[in-house]
């Protein structure tokens, strides 16, 4: 088939990347020049694991171009894609306004019997808005079907998520629509779900609020693990052996942050306000996810006593481990706390190795980044935090504190680790390490088969 894909950010440009590579013939658009120009170069505007081989390959057999002139690929296409973005506004809400200049400037330019399908996050009720638009607009618009169809790939792992989702859903009002979906699809064998649009764009917000409540739900148990001395880590494993309950998602430390958890939510809870509903539930996931900055402060805080003139150094500024992305990114927020209560701050990230805005010391040197530092803070779970060497660690810091702000350490490695370096090892709900003190057996769980 013939695809247009409107928006080439992190979900335009693997899906339009992973529809080359199911066969279609694909043109990815957007309005940034630069971004166009540097994909039509051979450049990567994003860091994505898998993607850039898949695009390789899909340019070679000449499935996939780029473009910022929408109107050929639009008009000779059989489906167009809207992947734009959906930021929050001021008020809490989706802010559509980039969604809908785009609807707008292609409305024209859409052919006979074309199909819009609306792969951006947005509020219930949206897609019938542009549908009826579009009704209204075109003189052949009873033949143009509007479908919906969320996406719910994680960044990290986008182009695998892509490729073999847990389920499609296909929201739309014709059978056309359906059928058409179903075709472009097709080489994929996950779960297929028809539902109406306003039933999609539902499931879409609704599942990534339940995401980030699991998330807030394992952070506000972590912290009564730390007042009673308990470790989280066997609380959430037990838990998720129910699979009622299931074991992802459960893990506590700095909490969420990303593009889409907190303005999905911001955009529930006043899409809700409108009809007079409080969504308290989501209100409390909120509030817990603030919270973590400040709770990670109190722990360095009881740690170091007061911060200012200490030198704090913070692994990871990306949001999570495996992108570039630093948009809401927990790490962020620490650095600015820290900055206000006085403390030095050094950086690494092992993607991200230049950002001007933050007025910190950013290093491409995880040694380097920790010389003279009074405490490491792992806020990114990036896989080489895992294989430091704690002794040469030790060596260059100041002091010899470690707060593992995700808990992504082993706590039996980390007490020989402590124990041989004279560390100081703490976490987020699970009793902390000294040198003298081995670890604490009660932490430790072992499933019998
Ligand atoms: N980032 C993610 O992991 C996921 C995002 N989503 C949703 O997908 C949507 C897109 O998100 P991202 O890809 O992260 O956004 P993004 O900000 O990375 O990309 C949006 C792109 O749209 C372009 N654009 C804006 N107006 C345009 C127009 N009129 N014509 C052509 N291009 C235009 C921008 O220049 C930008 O390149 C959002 O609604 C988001 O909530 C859904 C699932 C996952
Ligand atoms: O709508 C979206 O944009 C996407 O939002 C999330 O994907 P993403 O934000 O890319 O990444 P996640 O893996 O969900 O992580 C989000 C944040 O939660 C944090 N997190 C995740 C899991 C966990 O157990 N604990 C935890 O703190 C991560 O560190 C990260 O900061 C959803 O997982 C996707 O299904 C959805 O498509």
């Amino acid at each position: 088939m013939k695809i247009a894909v409107i928006g080439t950010g992190y979900v335009g440009l693997v899906t339009g990347a992973s529809l080359a590579h199911l066969g279609h013939q694909v043109v990815c658009i957007d309005v940034d020049k630069d971004k166009i120009m540097l994909l039509q170069s051979g450049g990567m505007p994003i860091w994505e694991p898998g993607l850039e081989d898949m695009i390789r390959d899909a340019e070679l057999k000449g499935m996939l171009d780029y473009s910022t002139d929408a109107s050929a690929a639009v008009s000779g296409s059989d489906a167009v894609f809207l992947t734009i973005g959906t930021p929050s506004s001021e008020s809490g809400e989706a802010d559509l306004s980039a969604l809908w200049s785009a609807v707008h400037s292609i409305a024209p330019m859409l052919p006979d019997n074309g199909l819009l399908i609306i792969k951006s996050t947005v509020p219930s009720g949206t897609c019938e808005q542009i549908e009826s638009y579009l009704r209204k607009r075109l003189p052949f618009s009873s033949r143009i079907a509007v479908a919906h169809n969320p996406e719910f790939l994680r960044q990290g792992s986008a182009v695998r998520d892509f490729l073999a989702p847990d389920r499609l859903v296909f929201g739309a009002s014709s059978p056309e629509a359906y059928n058409r979906l179903e075709e472009i699809y097709a080489p994929i064998k996950s779960p297929k779900i028809r539902c109406g649009l306003s039933e999609a764009e539902l499931i879409k917000c609704a599942s990534n609020a339940f995401l980030a409540m699991k998330i807030s739900y394992a952070n506000m148990m972590s912290d009564l693990c730390d007042a009673l001395g308990v470790s989280i880590d066997a609380v959430v494993e037990g838990m998720g052996l129910d699979r009622r309950i299931g074991s992802e998602f459960l893990s506590a430390g700095a909490g969420y942050g990303g593009s889409c958890f907190p303005k999905d939510l911001h955009a529930l809870i006043a899409l809700a306000s409108r009809e007079h509903l409080d969504m308290e539930l989501l209100k409390a996931t909120e509030s817990i996810n603030r919270q973590r900055i400040q709770i990670i402060i109190q722990k360095l805080e009881t740690a170091l006593g007061s911060l200012e003139d200490k030198t704090v150094t913070v692994y990871g500024l990306t949001f999570k481990p495996n992108t570039d992305d630093i948009r809401e990114s927990p790490a962020l927020r620490i650095c600015s706390m820290l900055q206000e209560v006085g403390a030095r701050i050094m950086v690494y990230d092992p993607v991200v190795t230049c950002l001007p805005e933050l007025q910190v010391d950013l290093t491409v040197d995880m040694y380097a980044a920790a010389t003279g530092s009074d405490c490491v803070v792992i806020v990114t779970d990036w896989d080489q935090f895992r294989h430091l060497d704690w002794g040469r660690l030790r060596q260059v810091m100041r002091s010899s504190y470690v707060l593992d702000a995700r808990n992504m350490l082993d706590t039996a490695e980390m007490a020989v680790n402590c124990e041989r370096y004279g560390l100081h090892y703490m976490s987020m709900g699970r009793p902390s390490i000294t040198p003298d003190c081995p670890i604490n057996n009660r932490a430790e769980m072992t499933i019998m088969t």
